[in-house]
């Protein structure tokens, strides 16, 4: 028996979506443009970071190699001539969306094969009966925005108006959310969220996969600023994930940052929150410290999408990647044989492309062991789905196989 140690680098694609056509995303990479315009000074800015993209532990464990099988191409200033330390590849999405819950989900062995709904790039964007009822029911004076907006632009344009009438700010994606903006003091946080849970069994007829609270602080436009308490009100997966069968099982699943909201608090019976990448870093090592035989330490660092990768956003992607990056050895240290830990990503989100969406990349896969594959060194090349990512948790924490994808450790010889 070991335990596994995932964790999600939300939206750090790695280009090569054989279907980025299907979303207008054709050339979209997250690391490989970064890693572009640093190597040409784009990346710099004063007092944060400034040169080459500098990520000598991930590449250590193959993140070169890895955008090397998904786009053919070595990211500007990655050094492509390292041997890697365990094993690497690049896995593709076949679920229909390029979100969050469909990312996770399939990574965690349930790939979403419906289309979920969206709401169209109208003005509004939310029907009168859908904004009614809420307003109705929430008794809230009515809604402000009711478009496709950026979330720290919509506060600034919509946040002082917020504040005078009272009325939330309601706006969505090209994700299938629905988002509420409110203040926290003003509104109210318990006020907010008792708004999106009504809100929640409203949109649930029209399959829309999340929505989420957004509550800010702050008195002006330039002032204005969200806070760590935003809450997700997800669907719940189609099928039982590898963290119910974990549960099932027996098995302690400790989910850090977002995951448990992202299940739909399924399969995550030990939820730990933080804010922040290196605060959910912290509270991964602990869990680390914390975790058993047979159990899985599940983290989601959501900064490089939320701070960064929808905020276009280079300096600020590459500095988060950079400081992820310098903490890596404190995980390896923490492993003991028959260990794994996985890297991997749920999405692009490219802060050189148009827009402020997510983008359809491969991810990067790589896996350390301490001990178990060192035998096994070597690609993986391009796995079809990210769904062999959640059948190896399974496969190495004992459970029988599932439905969807293939364990990436078949095969490979395990001396632990
Ligand atoms: O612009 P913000 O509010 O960060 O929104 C982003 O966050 C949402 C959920 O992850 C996505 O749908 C995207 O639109
Ligand atoms: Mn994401
Ligand atoms: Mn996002």
């Amino acid at each position: 028996m070991a335990r596994v140690f995932l964790f999600v680098l939300d939206s750090f694609g790695i280009g090569g979506a054989p279907d980025a056509a299907e979303f207008g995303d054709v050339g979209a990479d997250t690391l490989g443009h970064i890693a572009a315009a640093c190597a040409t000074g784009a990346g710099d800015r004063d007092g944060l970071r400034s040169g080459p993209l500098t990520l000598p532990n991930m590449n250590a464990l193959g993140l070169a190699r890895a955008a090397e099988l998904a786009t053919g191409k070595i990211p500007a200033g990655l050094d492509g001539s390292v041997m890697p330390d365990g094993l690497w590849g690049a896995a593709q999405e076949i679920s229909r969306g390029k979100d969050t819950p469909s990312g996770h989900w399939e990574i965690a062995g349930v790939p979403v094969s419906f289309d979920w709904g969206y709401f169209p790039q109208t003005l509004p964007a939310f029907s009168a009966d859908l904004l009614e009822e809420i307003a109705r029911r929430a008794e809230i004076p009515g809604t402000l925005g009711n478009c496709h907006a950026s979330g720290t632009d919509i506060i600034e344009r919509f946040g002082e108006e917020h504040i005078r009438t009272g009325k939330p700010i309601f706006y969505t994606s090209t994700d299938s959310v629905l988002q509420i903006a409110a203040h926290e003091a003003h509104f109210g946080l318990e006020r907010l969220y008792a708004l999106c849970a009504i809100a929640r069994e409203l949109v649930d007829p029209l399959n829309i996969g999340r929505v989420i609270a957004r509550p800010f602080i702050g008195e002006t436009a330039s002032t204005f600023e969200r806070t760590g308490n935003r809450r997700d009100y997800s669907v719940p997966p189609p099928e039982p994930t590898v963290l119910d069968r974990l549960t099932q099982a027996g098995r302690n699943v400790i989910g850090v940052g977002k995951i448990g909201d992202i299940f739909a608090h399924r399969g995550v019976p030990d939820m730990r929150k933080a804010n922040g990448n290196m605060a959910l870093f912290d509270a991964t090592l602990e869990a680390i410290s914390q975790a058993r035989d047979g159990d899985l330490v599940f983290t989601n660092f959501v900064d490089f999408d939320m701070l960064y990768g929808h905020r276009r956003d280079v300096p600020g992607y590459a500095a988060a990647l950079e400081a992820f990056d310098r903490r890596l050895p404190e995980v390896l240290a923490l492993m003991k044989p028959g260990d794994l830990l996985i890297l991997t990503a749920d999405h692009g989100c490219d802060p050189t492309w148009k827009g402020t969406d997510h983008t359809r990349e491969r991810v990067p896969v790589l896996v350390a062991g301490a001990g178990p594959i060192k035998a096994g060194a070597g690609s993986l090349g391009i796995l079809p789905t990210f769904a062999d990512i959640g059948e190896t948790v399974a496969a190495h924490l004992g459970l029988p196989a599932g439905k969807h994808g293939t364990s990436f450790l078949k095969g490979v010889a395990q001396d632990a």
